[in-house]
């Protein structure tokens, strides 16, 4: 048992919240210190990202503090996604094998779960409408803005974690220090969250158990099943140009677009007009920076560290699986060298936050554009009969991302290879009937092959 310590986090979102309460199970005194007031209190949602894909490397952190048995009561699978075309039919894409699901849950319900679970902790205390407005990193001290007083406050941690997200103060310090990497990139696209209500019977309009998307080449919209019987759909869109944001200037302009867009969708949304009109537009950004800590003082963890674009599903993942990392590490931590436990965790996350920046952007294009296509969707029909045939060489890319704990970067890595054996194989599909062809039979052998080699030679040269 190390030292128990006085530690302060900022930001009592998804990863701040979860957080507390593994760094409390160790015997430390958690403060955490929240600009907004208590979600708690507060039955609006702000109008943005109101539910969230979870998926297994979330669920396994949430195990790891027992309540994921609650979070599933409340969770929805969708098996796959539900592609609709212009004309409103209907294609659906599983997400894995049977009873492989991702799974849809309010943001602020899980975060009240979270907050609600270390109430009865005397270890951890929650500070709400405090800003973080500046960090000394030496010291560690930090400048708080009391949002209801109006009055600064200053505390000094022994230890300070920076869960503030993906436009954190606390890296904003860090960026002050010397060789500090850091890069951020805005897509021209931004998103708004619109809605589909439930229907009078409290039902859910369209298919419950799926995330719908409505490919467009250029731009798409999204909706993931709420458990109130609503969707939450996102549009993601460009800022500029001649289909954008910025060409829809009023109620005519936008219900024209719609329904000649989306018609399936638009006679589903009742308050489109009042949705789109009131509704802020998201930016869209990856965030990479290195280090993540400072001295052994401060750590950066979750968006703070590495925000994504939310293609993947997988921002919260990411951060919550930091907290699942961390928490390993510090099963085998003894005596008082944060630093080196901190510089540790970075060095082991910092390839697996890069890589899923990376995959995020890719399905990207994937969601918006290639689930139009037929061949896209026969050629995820062969990888999952490739799967199939050789479980133990073969776990598609998504699956590897989604359904395992597999780092990041290795799914990549692995994806990358495998995207070539499967141009190679489609060379030789026209339906899925060819898959039992002996061409793509002997294809397939001698390629896995190959594979199996690359991957004892990749591993041999890491020793
Ligand atoms: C549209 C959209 C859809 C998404 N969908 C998914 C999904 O399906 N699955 C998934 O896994 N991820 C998804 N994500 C990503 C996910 O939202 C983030 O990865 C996740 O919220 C990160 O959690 P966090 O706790 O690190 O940061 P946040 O959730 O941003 O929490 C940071 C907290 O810090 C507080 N804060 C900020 N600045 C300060 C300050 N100066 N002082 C004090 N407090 C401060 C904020 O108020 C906030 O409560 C999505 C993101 C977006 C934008
Ligand atoms: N990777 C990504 O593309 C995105 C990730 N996210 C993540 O999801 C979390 C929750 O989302 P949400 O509830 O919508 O958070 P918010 O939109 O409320 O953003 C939280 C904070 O970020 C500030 N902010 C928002 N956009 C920008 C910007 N473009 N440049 C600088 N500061 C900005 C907001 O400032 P103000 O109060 O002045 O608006 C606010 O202080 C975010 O905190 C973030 O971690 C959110 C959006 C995009
Ligand atoms: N939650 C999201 C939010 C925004 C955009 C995509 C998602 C997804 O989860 C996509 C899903 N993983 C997919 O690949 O179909």
């Amino acid at each position: 048992m190390t030292e128990r310590k006085n530690i302060a986090i900022m930001g009592a979102g998804l990863v701040g919240s979860l957080l507390s309460l593994y760094l409390a199970k160790r015997g430390h005194k958690v403060d955490l210190y929240e600009r907004r007031p208590d979600l708690r209190k507060n039955t609006l949602d702000g109008g943005r990202s109101i539910n969230l894909a979870l998926s297994d490397r979330g669920w396994r952190a949430l195990r790891g503090i027992g309540i994921e048995e609650d979070v599933r009561k409340v969770a929805i699978p969708m098996h796959g996604r539900m592609m609709h075309d212009e004309q409103g039919n209907l294609t659906f894409q599983p997400y894995g094998k049977e009873g492989q699901s991702i799974y849809s849950v309010s943001r602020s319900g899980l975060n009240a779960a979270l907050m609600n679970l270390s109430e009865p902790n005397p270890d951890i205390t929650y500070h709400f409408s405090r800003q973080a407005t500046d960090v000394n990193l030496r010291t560690n001290e930090v400048q708080l803005l009391n949002l209801e007083t109006g009055n600064p406050e200053n505390i000094q941690p022994d230890l300070l974690f920076g869960a503030d997200g993906a436009f954190s103060v606390v890296r904003g310090a860090m960026q002050k220090t010397e060789r500090f990497n850091y890069a951020q990139s805005y897509l021209e696209y931004g998103y708004k969250e619109l809605s589909i209500p439930p229907t009078a019977a409290g039902g859910w309009a369209i298919e419950k158990n799926a995330l719908h998307i409505w490919p467009r080449g250029k731009y798409m919209m999204i909706a993931l099943p709420n458990i109130d019987g609503s969707f939450t759909c996102t549009l993601f869109f460009p800022y500029d140009g001649e289909q954008s944001f910025a060409a829809i200037k009023n109620e005519a302009d936008l219900m024209a677009f719609f329904t000649e867009v989306f018609p399936d969708a638009v006679s589903l949304m009742p308050t489109l007009a009042q949705d789109y009109f009131s509704n802020p537009i998201g930016s869209l950004v990856t965030v990479k920076c290195f280090p993540w800590s400072y001295e052994g003082k401060s750590l950066l963890i979750g968006d703070a560290c590495h925000a994504v674009v939310p293609f993947y599903g997988q921002g919260m993942n990411a951060g919550f699986e930091d907290i699942t990392v961390l928490d390993q590490m510090l099963d085998s931590f003894e005596g008082d060298d944060w630093e080196a436990l901190f510089e540790a965790f970075e060095r082991r996350r910092k390839p697996n936050a890069d890589a899923i920046a990376d995959l995020a952007v890719m399905n990207f294009i994937e969601m918006r554009d290639k689930v139009a296509d037929p061949r896209f969707l026969l050629r995820k029909k062969i990888e999952a009969r490739i799967s199939q045939q050789f479980p133990d060489k073969w776990i598609p890319l998504y699956s590897m991302v989604t359904f395992t704990d597999l780092p990041y970067s290795y799914a990549l890595e692995t994806g990358q290879q495998q995207d070539k054996i499967m141009k190679k194989v489609m060379k030789h599909i026209q339906s899925i009937e060819d898959y039992d062809k002996p061409e793509v039979q002997r294809l397939l052998e001698k390629q896995l092959v190959q594979k199996e080699k690359l991957k004892k030679y990749n591993a041999a040269m890491e020793v």
